[in-house]
């Protein structure tokens, strides 16, 4: 099977690359040759790349600096999206394409369904939302995961983010009234694989449509940030405190939703697909990244 992926750096698409097996070829495919904001690139990639699938796993990420530059994200969300669907629909390949919990405003008291109303509370939600109509407007053949809190050892995201403080500090604060499901980008890339055989051997209609995929288990910020301060002090880190701290104590330019927790008993009905907990999955990621800090280091 091949796969065609949009972006080289990001977690997912790393993560895929990495997990993929012998009978499995990622083809990741970022700037400037596929560039999401330029529609020609997107279709003359694709189109060369020749795959059985494709995973749009490439997005503007900056959930901060999109309240200043909301136009550069739907361009690159909203649009790009639109152009990898229409690509894969000429081309008659599955899509998929990775969205995110914070298209939902966090008002709700439960962990959030696929057809519960959107209600994004920045530029970075609107931006994935208006993908996700895009997607769904332009290739039927399309299976959309909705994921949230994303941390592996590559890149940028909240794990690192922690470790890189702890080094300087011996107290973080930590907003713990924000709730949702760390997932780790190396148990959503086995599972995405999954997904990616059965989209290429099954035209079944059910397959197709949104999915909630997160890590199993919940948690709010503040949690996930004392669960890597205990992980990184096995490894001989010195102890850092977690301030349990509220989000009016931490103010950010984009509000984030205050329960972002993502119900995923669908994929599990469907595809019989079910994410691990999240607690072992990111000892396992603080472990390779202590033990290995060139591999996309701390
Ligand atoms: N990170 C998270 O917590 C969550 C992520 N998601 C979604 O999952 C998907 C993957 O996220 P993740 O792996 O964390 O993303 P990352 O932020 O790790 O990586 C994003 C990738 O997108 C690439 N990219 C950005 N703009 C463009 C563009 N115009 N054209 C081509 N490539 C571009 C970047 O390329 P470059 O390296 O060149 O900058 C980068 O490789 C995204 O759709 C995201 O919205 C959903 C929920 C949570
Ligand atoms: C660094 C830091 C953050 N925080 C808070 C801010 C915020 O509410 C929360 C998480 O901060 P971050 O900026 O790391 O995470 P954020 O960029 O909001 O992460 C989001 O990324 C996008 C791409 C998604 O799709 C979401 O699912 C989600 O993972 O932690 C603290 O309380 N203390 C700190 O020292």
């Amino acid at each position: 099977m091949r796969i065609a992926v949009t972006g080289t750096q990001g977690q997912i698409v790393t993560a895929l690359r990495e997990r993929a097996d012998e009978e499995t070829q990622i083809i990741a495919l970022g700037r400037p040759q596929l560039d999401l904001a330029d529609r020609d690139s997107v279709h003359a990639a694709l189109n060369d790349a020749r795959c059985d699938v494709i995973v749009n796993a490439a997005a503007y990420t900056a959930v901060d600096k999109a309240e200043q530059e909301e136009a550069l994200a739907l361009r690159v969300n909203g649009e790009g999206a639109g152009h990898v669907a229409e690509a894969a629909d000429a081309l008659g390949v599955p899509l998929i394409h990775f969205s995110t919990d914070y298209v939902f405003d966090g008002s709700a008291a439960r962990p959030y369904r696929e057809d519960d109303p959107t209600a994004p509370l920045g530029a970075y939600g609107r931006s994935k939302r208006e993908g996700e109509q895009r997607v769904a407007a332009l290739c039927p053949n399309a299976a959309m995961l909705r994921t949230a809190w994303v941390y592996s050892p590559f890149g940028a995201n909240f794990v690192r983010t922690m470790l890189r403080l702890g080094e300087t500090r011996e107290e973080v604060g930590v907003v713990a009234d924000q709730l949702g499901n760390p997932t780790s980008a190396l148990d959503i890339a086995e599972a995405t694989l999954r997904i990616a055989r059965r989209l290429c051997s099954d035209s079944a209609p059910q397959l197709r449509g949104v999915f909630h995929m997160t890590g199993a288990g919940e948690a709010c910020w503040a949690d996930v940030a004392e669960a890597i301060f205990a992980r990184a002090a096995e490894h001989g880190r010195k102890p850092v405190r977690v301030r349990r701290i509220t989000t009016a104590d931490y103010p950010t330019p984009a509000r984030r939703p205050a329960n972002s927790r993502l119900d995923n008993a669908k994929l599990s009905q469907i595809y019989g697909v079910a994410l691990p907990d999240w607690r072992p999955s990111l000892a396992a990621c603080v472990d390779r990244l202590l033990a290995c800090p060139t591999d996309g280091g701390a």
